[in-house]
């Protein structure tokens, strides 16, 4: 049995592992790959230099497919493009922007691009565009959110586009697969799920935040520039609601938030830097490699589903009894 998205990357489970800014490099993504998911790196705001190590590095350690994440609000995001092309990267994931540069510039090298869209007008936008597929990412992911939550969000771009939809946003077990097939999706991506596997090399700080995480430990900060990120509750979050209350300026909460994400990632700073997760940070609480997430999701979405034939029964019932 396959489907569209199987057949766009030629990867085997229908998972994409989220490209993480400071988090998704050449490790992660090769692990994912391996496994039979699709490894993302994140160029995120990567020296072209450092990128180009990355992109050679995880064809060293897999021969299957990968994909390059664009962080369009990245100054870098122009040299990427032109890395991605020389690399010839098979799948190109984008974010936080708009990817008509993207399209037009990799598509004719035979990339499929797959942007994130966090609204149904992006949603149409870039199928118009050429995209090949799109992520609809909920307000429930890590990072820059939109403001739709992921139930609502999916449904309604798959009612918009005839290209195949991939869900993202608190999904982090097979439920969540489940869950997002039966809203009409046909893959999903999982971020926050894949910080905490053995071959992520974010600090092992980062990863206990979101092991200790519960359902209510993050909170969206940076409304008031236009960039919602949502991340773990602590010290640096705290003030950071504290400044926007307190009217400060773009420039002022900005200057304060950059480099944050770094020190929380690669310098385990977890009380003064932006620990960036998910709502499904409450749900994720073991460190296993990142073969066996696969195998554990799709393992209980089989299960899901096979019982939601039960499920399928009792609507059933319902209907004949009132002989409708
Ligand atoms: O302007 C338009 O029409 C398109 O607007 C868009 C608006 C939002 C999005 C969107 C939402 N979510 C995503 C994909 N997810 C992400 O991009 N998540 C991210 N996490 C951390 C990032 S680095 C960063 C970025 C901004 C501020 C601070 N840090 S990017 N894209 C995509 C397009």
């Amino acid at each position: 049995l396959s489907n569209r998205i199987l057949e766009l990357t030629g990867i085997r489970y229908p998972v994409f592992q989220g490209g993480m800014a400071w988090v998704a490099d050449a490790q992660l993504a090769a692990a994912v790959s391996n496994a039979g998911g699709l490894g993302i790196i994140a160029a995120a705001n990567m020296p072209p230099e450092l990128l180009d190590r990355e992109l050679h590095r995880v064809r060293e350690l897999t021969d299957r497919p990968f994909g390059l994440n664009i962080m369009l609000l990245s100054p870098t995001a122009d040299d990427v493009i032109e890395i991605a092309a020389v690399h010839r990267v098979p799948v190109i994931t984008t974010g936080a922007g708009k990817p008509g540069k993207v399209i037009e510039r990799l598509k004719p090298l035979g990339a499929k691009i797959i942007p994130v869209v966090a609204s149904v007008a992006h949603a149409r936008r870039v199928e118009q565009q050429g995209a090949d597929a799109v992520i609809a990412e909920g307000l429930e992911s890590g990072g820059h959110i939109g403001e739709i939550s992921t139930f609502a969000l999916v449904p309604q771009v798959v009612d918009a586009v005839s290209i195949p939809v991939i869900a993202a946003g608190g999904i982090a077990d097979g439920r969540g697969v489940a869950a997002a097939f039966a809203l009409g999706a046909e893959g999903v991506q999982m971020g926050t799920r894949f910080v905490c596997v053995r071959e992520c090399s974010a600090h092992q700080r980062y990863k206990e935040m979101i092991l200790k995480a519960g359902d209510r430990s993050t909170v969206v900060t940076g409304r008031s520039t236009g960039h919602p990120v949502r991340c773990i509750k602590n010290k640096f979050s705290t003030k950071f609601e504290e400044m926007e209350r307190n009217g400060a300026s773009v420039e002022e909460i900005e200057a304060f938030g950059s480099g944050r994400l770094r020190a929380a990632v690669v310098d385990g700073d977890v009380e003064w830097g932006s620990v960036m997760a998910g709502q499904c940070a409450g749900m994720i609480d073991d460190i296993p490699s990142a073969a066996e997430v696969i195998r554990r999701i799709f393992a209980q979405a089989a299960d899901v589903a096979e019982n939601m034939g039960v499920v399928g029964s009792f609507f059933r019932s319902l209907c004949l009894e009132e002989g409708m």
